[in-house]
């Protein structure tokens, strides 16, 4: 009770009332999901499902301090619900093993929910919750952390810009020779040994297109002839593949990868007229060196005390590594291929072995071409495409998300902001917040109109669903599902076909664009026909006003392609100095996360909810920097001394 006294003094009466009340839904039980659960037990919440797919792994328990090692490979939802309640008993919890993406998590249920929360750290799922809130038009707070930076805010349909409103930066990629025959940093060293040897030696012959490999400069002449000596090495390579059954079978790889294969190249003397030559290393010769001579020959140092994992390891440490990873996974590939001839082994950062095969033969290039080697623990986090997870950072995030939560449900949306963790600064600034962004006008996601079509999809057949459309005004349609044409007046082979038979199910959305390019998006739900009765079909929401919606929205996409095509045309030195500013303020957010170091996390700028934007802006009331106490315009964020942070919620 005094819990809930305080709170009503802090937040007032009506609005703990609310948050009792509210249904809220938090996908990601991990790093920021952990505290965000502690946070809405602790501050009021009484309904909430939580749902997530992993199992913990120890190298969660650094930061997800509702894990402890005994929980190790349970499920992460179930034990999050248990700790959780140990905080506060008095709330209901429901916990889910599952994927956000699996068919049961219809739009109707997530508008069982009044509010959503993504703790998440991938693009895909949360791609897929930013569509399903905008399909039930369910608030959702978005958040993503990547070491000291973080993130904060929330998408509302047609209130604000949504997860896909821009567009969010792809992987990083490497020319394909530099990966295949120039390297010169660890990195390339890294991505050659996961990406390319590792896909040849456990994976499916064709599958080493890697998207870290771009294939930009293969159009000129030399760079061709040198890709088509790789693939005969490739070849070469798997013809030794075949004898893994006998004795020598890893010396037999070594000197073909990292000897034969390097004196050709080194052979190719324009390649190293401007670069120093790669050296061959021989199985041999390392293996039969003592330990003493190698570090005399290798200056490689080995410090005793230093966790194997933490140091590089010396040259003839990295061959055995070599070897005996080579043999566990070309035995793990063989038993697996006894059931799937199909199968390969996929580089995992936790999975033991592949991490020391890609540590060891990342290492051993690394040594030919003279580049700086890496110990295992570096790697795993370069391999991994890691920035380091604070728990800081998923705390203070988890917690701007609660107070974006009240907000919404005090309905206040208008009042919400986008909230930024900008370690690193020289301002004594932690947090820095700017109004929600407007839809973009010209996002594929968000400027649809959602309605719900209830419909035998195991009768009714694409012809069915057509004239549906044409009773309800919607003329000369094309049909699309993810991509996938499905009808359009030029192709009608599947207008006899049923819905289910193209697998347009329960929960599919199907894209339909009538004679005047308006998009509607029609989230198919199936009811037997002995249901629906005499109509056949049901439709939920209104069509009329969705295709009315849509005039609306293309209009404005107009005035905005116009508004573009003005502004370049005049080449404003504003703007161009506006993207100038963006870029440097990103470079800067960028570096600041390179140079962190600590505990690893795989969570990617790519991962966080949008790009940090503009510079950071001279918010109301903040002074040069060199005031001891500032008071912010960030509504609930107060800095004082430039070192400890004040939170006050204004009412
Ligand atoms: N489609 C999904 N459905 C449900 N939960 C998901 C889905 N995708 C990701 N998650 C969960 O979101 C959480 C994100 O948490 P976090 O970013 O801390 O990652 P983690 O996997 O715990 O950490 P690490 O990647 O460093 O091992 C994870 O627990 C993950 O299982
Ligand atoms: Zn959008």
């Amino acid at each position: 009770m005094a819990r809930e006294s305080h709170l009503e003094t802090t937040i007032g009466k009506s609005l703990v009332s609310t948050i009792a009340d509210a249904k809220v839904l938090m996908v990601g039980a991990g790093g920021i999901g952990c505290e965000l659960l502690k946070n809405l037990v602790m501050s009021g919440f009484k309904n909430i499902e939580v749902i997530d797919l992993d199992t913990i792994d120890l190298s969660n328990l650094n930061r997800q301090f509702l894990f402890q090692k005994q929980h190790i490979k349970k499920s992460k939802a179930h034990i999050a619900k248990a700790s959780a309640l140990a905080f506060n008993p008095n709330v209901n919890i429901i916990s889910r093993h599952q994927n956000i993406k699996e068919q049961e998590f219809s739009v109707d249920w997530f508008k069982s929910f009044d509010l959503v929360m993504n703790a998440l750290d991938n693009l895909d799922a949360r791609r897929h919750v930013n569509k399903m809130c905008l399909a039930a038009n369910v608030p959702l707070v978005e958040s993503g952390t990547a070491g000291y930076l973080g993130q904060v805010t929330i998408i509302q349909k047609d209130k604000t810009e949504c997860f896909d409103c821009q567009p969010k930066e792809t992987p990083k990629t490497f020319p394909v020779c530099t990966i295949r025959s120039t390297p010169s940093t660890p990195i390339h060293c890294i991505v050659w040994a996961k990406s390319y040897l590792f896909g040849l030696l456990f994976g499916n012959a064709e599958d080493d297109d890697d998207e870290t490999l771009s294939k930009e400069d293969s159009g000129n002449e030399e760079t061709a002839k040198e890709l088509a000596a790789l693939a005969q090495e490739a070849q070469a390579l798997k013809a030794i593949l075949a004898s893994a059954d006998t004795e020598g079978f890893a010396k037999r790889v070594f000197d073909k990868v990292f000897h034969t294969d390097i004196q050709r190249l080194r052979s190719m003397e324009d390649m190293w007229k401007s670069r120093k030559p790669p050296t061959p290393l021989k199985y041999d010769d390392i293996m039969n060196t003592t330990e003493d001579l190698q570090k005399a020959m290798y200056a490689t140092t080995l410090e005793s005390g230093t966790l194997k994992d933490q140091r590089v390891w010396t040259l003839r440490e990295t061959v055995e590594v070599f070897s005996d990873s080579l043999l566990t996974l070309t035995s793990r590939l063989k038993i697996m291929r006894e059931t799937d001839a199909e199968a390969s082994v996929q580089f995992d950062k936790d999975d033991s072995e592949t991490l020391d095969f890609v540590t060891a033969t990342a290492n051993l290039r690394a040594h030919v071409y003279g580049i700086e080697e890496k110990s295992r623990f570096q790697v795993k986090a370069m391999a991994g495409n890691i920035i380091p997870a604070i728990a800081t950072t998923n705390a203070i995030v988890a917690g701007m998300m609660v107070m974006l939560a009240f907000k919404i449900l005090n309905k206040r949306i208008a009042d919400c902001k986008t909230s930024y963790l900008v370690y690193g600064r020289h301002r004594p600034q932690l947090i820095v917040s700017e109004p929600l962004a407007k839809p973009n006008p010209k996002c594929y996601i968000c400027r649809n109109s959602y309605i719900g079509l209830k419909i035998d999809t195991e009768k009714s057949t694409v012809q069915d669903l057509i004239s549906l459309l044409e009773e309800n005004a919607v003329q000369d349609v094309e049909i699309q599902e993810n991509g996938r044409v499905i009808y359009d007046p030029d192709f009608d082979d599947n207008a006899g076909k049923t819905l289910a038979s193209l697998e347009l199910s329960e929960g599919k959305f199907v894209d339909v664009v009538d004679e005047d390019d308006r998009k509607i998006i029609v989230c198919l739900k199936h009811v037997d026909s002995a249901e629906l009765g005499e109509n056949k079909y049901e439709i939920e929401g209104d069509i009329e006003q969705a295709l009315e919606q849509q005039t609306v929205m293309r209009q404005q996409l107009k005035e905005a392609q116009e508004a573009e095509a003005t502004h370049e045309h005049q080449e404003d030195p504003d703007i161009i100095m506006s993207d100038v500013n963006k870029k440097r303020k990103h470079d800067e957010i960028l570096s600041i996360s390179e140079t962190t170091e600590g505990p690893l996390k795989k969570t990617t700028l790519e991962g966080v909810a949008h790009p940090p934007v503009e510079d950071v802006a001279p918010l109301d009331g903040v002074g040069d920097g060199t005031s001891s106490a500032q008071a912010v315009d960030l509504d609930e964020v107060v800095i004082v001394d430039g070192k400890s942070i004040d939170v006050v919620i204004l009412d």
